[in-house]
């Protein structure tokens, strides 16, 4: 019996076993937090008023590993040509998401806000790619039965989703102020073409911000991962901050009802 007791403590043991519990779901000791919204809406924002939190983790999306995996950049390859690249973009958007679920505290926190999620790569961004014509039928398919393995078989806990709801207007307007590379591809005025651009800007924001409002509002489209607690964030940047004040004790209430 005390070579098993030795073969249980050996090293390569408890990694599996530690494995085992972080895809199996072994209960996390914070809450989670998913801020979601449209591109440009103001997560980022929100975030970094909340980073200066003591009690709050914050986890920003990891736009840079889709801007440069090992020298590449699905990010503008998916916005130039998203018929070609957005199933390479998704699945790297699935993988890099799930690791953030997974990722360990690495503070005493005990709420961690994450900047959008798994679901909302899905719910959304592959949704959108898929009901555009942009994403051929196979490709929406193998990411759908990814996506329904994961969530099937890793636990991935929500205790609450924040949607920062805005126009697609407000995001328009900050996204042009924004001016991030990749996204210059996005035509960020109303063109009047014969032939419809790759994105038109507004079509692009749109599409996306219904895809939120019929998620998260209408809730009719797909399941909830966690209850949602809506913020108006089309105001500017002094009236938003009285807003993230007024709905703190909200969000941190919700998280432990
Ligand atoms: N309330 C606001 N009023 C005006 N500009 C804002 C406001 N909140 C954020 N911005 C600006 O809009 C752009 C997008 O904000 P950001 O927080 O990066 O959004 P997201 O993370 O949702 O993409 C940034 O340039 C940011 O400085
Ligand atoms: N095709 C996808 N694009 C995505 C996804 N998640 C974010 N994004 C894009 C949208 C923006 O250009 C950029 C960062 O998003 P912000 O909302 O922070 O501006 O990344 C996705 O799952 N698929």
């Amino acid at each position: 019996s005390w070579l098993w007791k030795v073969r249980i403590c050996s090293d390569e043991t408890l990694n599996c076993f530690a494995f085992r519990l972080k895809i199996c779901g072994g209960h996390p000791d914070f809450r989670l937090v998913c801020i979601e919204g449209n591109i440009a809406s103001g997560k980022t924002t929100f975030l970094e008023y909340f980073s200066k939190t003591s009690n709050i983790e914050v986890l920003t999306e990891p736009v840079s590993k889709w801007r440069d995996v090992q020298g590449h950049n699905p990010l503008s390859l998916m916005y130039q040509d998203p018929e070609r690249w957005g199933m390479t973009l998704q699945t790297y958007v699935q993988l890099t998401m799930l690791d953030r679920h997974l990722t360990p505290m690495v503070s005493s926190a005990s709420v961690r806000m994450m900047e959008r999620s798994i679901f909302s790569a899905k719910y959304i961004f592959v949704e959108n790619l898929s009901r555009s014509g942009k994403m051929p039928a196979v490709d929406y398919a193998i990411l759908s039965e990814w996506f329904d393995w994961i969530t099937t078989n890793i636990s991935i806990p929500v205790d609450l989703i924040v949607y920062l709801q805005t126009s697609p207007q407000t995001c328009h307007d900050r996204l042009k102020q924004r001016c991030r590379e990749e996204e210059k591809v996005i035509p960020l005025v109303r063109r009047k073409v014969p032939r419809l651009d790759t994105f038109t800007a507004f079509k692009y924001l749109d599409s996306i911000h219904q895809l939120h409002e019929d998620w998260l509002i209408k809730q009719t489209s797909f399941p909830l991962p966690a209850p949602v607690l809506v913020i108006p964030a089309d105001h500017d940047r002094q009236e938003m901050q009285n807003q993230y004040e007024e709905n703190r004790d909200k969000i941190i209430a919700a998280c432990f009802t």
